[in-house]
């Protein structure tokens, strides 16, 4: 199984979190190969620059090209919560997943409309770095549950 995180943030700058990052990628590797994907590039910098939509529509440029392989899954505070179980009944089945984190403005409406879903880990806005590790975290627990392993006890 094949799980990719494809984020809108700048590669390598997050020095803080990547020791955090890599544990789950490596303790996850008999379940599935995770990969962290970080985009960003002018345009989206410029666009941050103009406003929250131009900034928004920079995200689903980038993002977009991810969405024709595998099931698609956005985070987003705004959408349904779900709990460590719903959650990992996402990666049941699948050969390929795409988790999306958003950028500073989140996700426009259109994007959100072509994933399969879009899901919150409840009403606080984490930064896109902190989703990042939660939700390699949430990817690890789930993995753990489907395969009945007892990390997630
Ligand atoms: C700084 S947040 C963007 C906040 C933006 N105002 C919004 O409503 O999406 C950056 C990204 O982190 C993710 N994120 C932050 N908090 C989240 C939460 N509670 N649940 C799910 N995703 C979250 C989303 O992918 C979001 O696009």
């Amino acid at each position: 199984m094949k799980i990719n995180v494809i984020i809108i943030d700048k590669k390598g700058k997050d020095q803080l979190y990547a020791p955090l990052i890599e544990h789950y990628k490596k303790i996850a590797k008999p379940f599935a190969k995770v990969e962290v994907i970080e985009l960003f590039d002018k345009e989206i910098a410029k666009a941050q620059d103009i406003s929250p939509e131009a900034a928004q529509r920079s995200y689903t440029r980038a993002l977009g090209k991810y969405l024709s392989g595998g099931v698609n899954i956005a985070l987003d505070p705004s959408s349904k919560e779900v709990d460590s179980f719903e959650f990992s009944k996402l990666l049941k089945d699948s050969v390929t997943v795409n988790f999306y984190i958003g950028g500073a403005y989140g996700f426009e409406r259109d994007f959100l409309s072509k994933c399969n879903k879009a899901v919150s880990f409840g009403k606080i806005t984490l930064s896109h770095k902190l989703v990042k590790v939660v939700l390699l975290e949430q990817i690890f627990r789930g993995l753990t549950i489907n395969n009945n392993h007892p990390y997630h006890k």
